[in-house]
């Protein structure tokens, strides 16, 4: 029987590394697909010791033939091609009045560019493989609602939102189905970041950004990478299958829609 294979960018830590995982413990063989290759391995390494399968490969997501060879790989070793999830993404704190151009190219470049070529990517793997699937786009809270300091990132994440919509419409007759998921404040070393230069900038110590952060958070805790998981394990499984062009809020209740 082939395998469900599920490609999941940026796994080689934090919410993408808890997909990977959980993907794999849902049954499917999961490509560990991040620019930083040993992260990547010793997450692939983590998956088959507990008796899934996983293969690590390197991609820079802003490459567009990076991310098809990358996708074309996966699906030759693992003999199938199922579910991306486009979740690599970076976030450093842009407040308004000192944005450059280059800060914007560097995060739209991952972000949004990184988005589209990885559902490119995963439709013409679903036509080689005469199928439909899965993609699963990583927006966030602050792609519903704009954040202090985030100007860029959130811009990027509301055009995470929009792509999502878009491609959902385009994609439907192919039977390819296009959501996102949208975590609020989960603990990864990329909120350890944010926390890092918020406070910094307020001259507060570190810490400072999370409290003020947290104050949102309606059911009064910080999330697990794991929590985002669960939700992202429903997203590409069978009980999704009736959903399209949602963008799909696990922020403890920080927006409501
Ligand atoms: N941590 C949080 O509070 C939230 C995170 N998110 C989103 O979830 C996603 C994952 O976030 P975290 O796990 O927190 O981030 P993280 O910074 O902890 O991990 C990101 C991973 O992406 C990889 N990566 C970065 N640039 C890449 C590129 N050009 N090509 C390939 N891989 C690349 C990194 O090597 C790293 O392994 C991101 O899209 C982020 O915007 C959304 C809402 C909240
Ligand atoms: C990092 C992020 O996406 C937040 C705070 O919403």
């Amino acid at each position: 029987m082939k395998n469900r294979v599920a490609f999941v960018t940026g796994a080689g830590q934090g919410i993408g590394s808890a997909i990977a995982i959980r993907l794999a413990k849902d049954g499917f063989a999961v490509a560990i697909a991040d620019f930083n290759v040993e992260t990547a391995q010793h997450v692939a390494d983590e998956i088959v010791r507990s008796g899934g399968k996983a293969i690590a490969l390197r991609v820079d997501v802003t490459q567009r033939e990076q991310v098809f060879h990358a996708v074309n790989e996966a699906r030759h070793v693992l003999g199938d091609f199922n579910v991306i999830v486009n979740n690599a993404g970076i976030a450093p704190s842009t407040p308004i009045a000192d944005i450059t151009e280059e800060i914007i190219d560097k995060v739209y470049d991952v972000n949004v560019k990184g988005v589209i070529w990885g559902m490119q990517a995963a439709i013409s793997a679903f036509v080689a493989e005469k199928h439909g699937g899965k993609i699963i786009n990583a927006c966030s809270q602050a792609g519903h609602v704009g954040n202090p300091d985030l100007a860029v990132y959130s811009s990027s994440k509301f055009a995470v939102r929009g792509l999502t919509q878009t491609a959902a419409k385009d994609l439907a007759n192919r039977g390819i189905t296009v959501n996102s998921f949208c975590p609020g404040i989960v603990k990864t070393p990329m909120w350890e970041s944010i926390d890092r230069q918020i406070s910094q900038a307020a001259g507060e110590p570190a810490g400072f950004g999370t409290q003020e952060f947290a104050k949102r958070i309606t059911l009064g805790r910080l999330s697990e990478p794991e929590d985002v998981a669960a939700c992202v394990s429903f997203l590409a499984g069978p009980d999704s299958n009736y959903m399209t062009g949602q963008s799909l809020l696990i922020d403890g209740g920080m927006v409501f829609n």
